[in-house]
């Protein structure tokens, strides 16, 4: 089966500790996305994974079975890569057939498992091409093809539509998601594409410097980023930062005070947080709202419009740090206009700046 466990894996090249005290679980069907700045360990990670490298220590189990010492194909896993690794000689077919023949499958099974992946693929029409006669975007199905005749427990993607044109990718995006439901065989994938990780996973893995920073569902990381990095990580354009000071009102309520004399309520809980206690507040572009009268002032520098949206770049007046503000469809500030944002309620994060770590928040039934 296609679970996998890794526990307390460590990896080293030479003095480079590529991967450290890495401990993961993927269930059965998962479809897993690992992302993180160039050099954090997802390839590595993968090709662990893959049994393509040896681990520095640590243990890996697929199917709750060690698997630290088993080949790639004793793993059951299949791996798709960015090149397509196709064997340019060869014919689709031969290319499909290929690894199941050195695995010496009767010919009629062979055949059928072509059939069946190059419908599910729609490449039966270039079934007797080589792959230098297909574009792109068919080798690549051709690839996933390949993996998916050998019936592996577990799939593995490293950024395989990087070569592909934005249109091909948002079509081969959406067909190895179709391909995952139909399956439903463990996926794992790699990629730079917050798009494609937000759309595809049921699960990202966060990683930063061979650690992992946090595992959740798409929306659980983007609404509750654990520290400052994965708010930063996750979204585009960037979450903004505010350095600020926390209010404790009356009412026990927390707020925050930028340096302006409209505060900014929080969700923070209470018991995390003292009056006075320098923070940084954290709030995605898309989650201001412009007011007309209190809010903060938002100097515009310039805007760029992307047709349906516009991201207007400015700095709150007085201060250098820059601002980005989303606005649905068509808006043009002129440069140097003083706008007035406030966060949407409940959308305003707050990490304590040593730590980096998110405040906790008060529960629903508090904020009743
Ligand atoms: N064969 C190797 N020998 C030495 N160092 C290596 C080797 N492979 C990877 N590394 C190092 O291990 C770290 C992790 O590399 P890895 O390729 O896993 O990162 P990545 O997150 O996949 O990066 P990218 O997004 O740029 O592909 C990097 O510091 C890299 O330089």
């Amino acid at each position: 089966m296609g679970d996998l466990k890794l526990t307390k894996l460590n990896k080293s090249f030479g003095a480079v500790a590529a991967l450290n005290d890495v401990n993961l679980e993927i269930d059965n069907g998962e479809f897993v996305v690992f992302v993180g700045p160039s050099g954090c360990g997802k390839s590595t990670l993968l090709r662990i994974i893959a049994g393509l490298e040896d681990i520095t220590s640590g243990a890996i189990a697929i199917g709750g079975r060690d698997v630290g010492g088993l080949s790639p194909a004793e793993r059951k896993i299949a791996m798709v890569f960015q090149s397509y690794a196709l064997y340019p000689h060869m014919s689709v077919r031969k290319n499909l057939a290929f690894g199941l023949e050195n695995l010496k499958f009767k010919r009629a099974e062979i055949e059928a498992r072509i059939t069946e992946a190059a419908r599910m693929l729609a490449i039966e029409p270039y079934l007797d091409r080589k792959p230098r006669q297909l574009s792109g975007g068919q080798r690549q199905r051709v690839a996933i093809g390949r993996a998916i005749v050998r019936e592996p427990a577990i799939f593995l993607f490293d950024e395989p539509l990087s070569n592909l044109d934005a249109a091909l990718r948002v079509q081969t995006r959406a067909e190895i998601t179709k391909l995952h439901r139909q399956m439903k065989t463990t996926m794992i994938y790699v990629t730079h594409d917050q798009v494609e990780a937000m759309t595809m996973a049921d699960k990202i893995v966060v990683l930063r410097a061979g650690r992992i920073e946090q595992v959740g569902t798409p929306l659980e990381l983007f609404d509750h980023p654990r520290n400052l990095f994965v708010a930063g990580f996750l979204g585009s354009p960037r979450m903004n930062i505010l350095k600020c000071k926390v209010v404790i009102g009356d009412d026990r309520s927390v707020r925050v005070d930028v340096g302006y004399p409209t505060l900014l309520r929080t969700e923070a809980d209470l018991a995390s947080v003292s009056a006075g206690q320098e923070v940084l507040a954290g709030i995605r572009p898309a989650h201001f709202a412009l007011t007309d009268g209190e809010g903060l002032p938002f100097e515009v520098q310039y805007h760029e419009s992307l047709g349906t949206e516009t991201y207007v770049y400015g700095n709150l007046q007085g201060k250098a740090e820059q601002v980005i503000v989303h606005q649905p469809g068509h808006f043009a500030p002129a440069p140097g206009a003083v706008l007035r944002i406030m966060p949407e309620e409940g959308r305003l994060h707050v990490f304590d700046p040593a730590s980096e770590l998110a405040l906790a928040r008060r529960s629903r039934e508090e904020l009743r």
